[in-house]
């Protein structure tokens, strides 16, 4: 079956990269996320990933316990280069070849986010991996997800994270929450629902950039979702009355 898009950017949840631990990286999930993404890849999907870093440090965590935001935010951003650079290995493992492009300097490590570089990467068929979220404290790599969607033209922002979507309230605080199918960006705005933050919903209903919210977990869902499937929620533009 032939996919329904042609580039997308992938924002993973730094904290689904955990897998069954608390803390840091699971070979074995980082592994079956990147046979997905190579699959996607090989059925001719360009793919851009923004990874989270929630599984390292977020800074709004550290600054509660007394540090400085703007360090924690920092350290933040570089917990997001460790998952990409973890996530390049495991792409190349499996036979793909990818790019991390920080946008932070970092050199020695990985490329400066270049945009046009990036997609020169993805014409020529490589995953990038857009790394240290906006390179701006303050934000989170969901604002940075919908940044690169924009700015690369992609025409779907898969939000791949620990839920199966978009519930009216918290799933995880509430069991009776109930999920929905699909939404306008104005009403998850309205309605304040905190799957991703205000800012990236914006930016993506600004460039008309539909957002679907999925389990990571769910084996196989990505190809499903690109071949027209309808897994999780989908946020898009409210249909027109007639
Ligand atoms: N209305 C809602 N529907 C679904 N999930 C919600 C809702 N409100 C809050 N959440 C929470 O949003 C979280 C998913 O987003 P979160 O921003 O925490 O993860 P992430 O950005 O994917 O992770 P990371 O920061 O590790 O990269 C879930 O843990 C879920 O409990
Ligand atoms: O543009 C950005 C993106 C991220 N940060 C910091 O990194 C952490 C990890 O990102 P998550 O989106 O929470 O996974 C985030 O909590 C921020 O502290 C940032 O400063 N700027």
């Amino acid at each position: 079956m032939s996919l329904k898009y042609s580039r997308v950017l992938l924002k993973l949840s730094g904290e689904a990269l955990m897998g069954e631990a608390d803390y840091g990286i699971d070979p074995q999930t980082l592994a079956r996320i990147a046979g997905e993404i190579h699959d996607v890849v090989n059925l001719g999907c360009q793919v851009g990933v923004v990874v989270g870093g929630g599984n390292i440090f977020r800074g709004a965590g550290l600054a509660a316990k007394g540090m400085d935001r703007v360090t924690g935010d920092n350290m933040g951003m570089l917990a997001t280069v460790i998952n990409a650079l973890a996530m390049q290995d495991a792409l190349e493992r499996r036979g793909a070849v990818a790019r991390v492009m920080s946008a932070i300097k970092i050199n020695e490590v990985c490329e400066d986010f270049i945009r046009r570089r990036a997609i020169r990467h993805l014409e020529k068929r490589r995953v990038v991996i857009f790394a240290a979220g906006t390179g701006n404290p303050f934000f989170t790599t969901d604002s940075a997800a919908a940044l690169r969607a924009a700015e690369i033209g992609a025409t779907l922002l898969l939000k791949a994270t620990k839920v199966d979507g978009i519930y009216n309230v918290d799933p995880a605080r509430d069991s009776s929450a109930v999920r929905y199918d699909s939404l306008s960006y104005q009403q998850v705005i309205e309605l304040d629902l905190k799957v991703m933050d205000t800012a990236a919903f914006a930016l993506c209903r600004d460039h008309r950039i539909p957002i679907r919210v999925y389990d990571l977990e769910r084996e196989g869902a990505l190809r499903q979702i690109l071949e027209g499937q309808s897994i999780g929620t989908l946020v898009q533009e409210a249909p027109r009355a007639a």
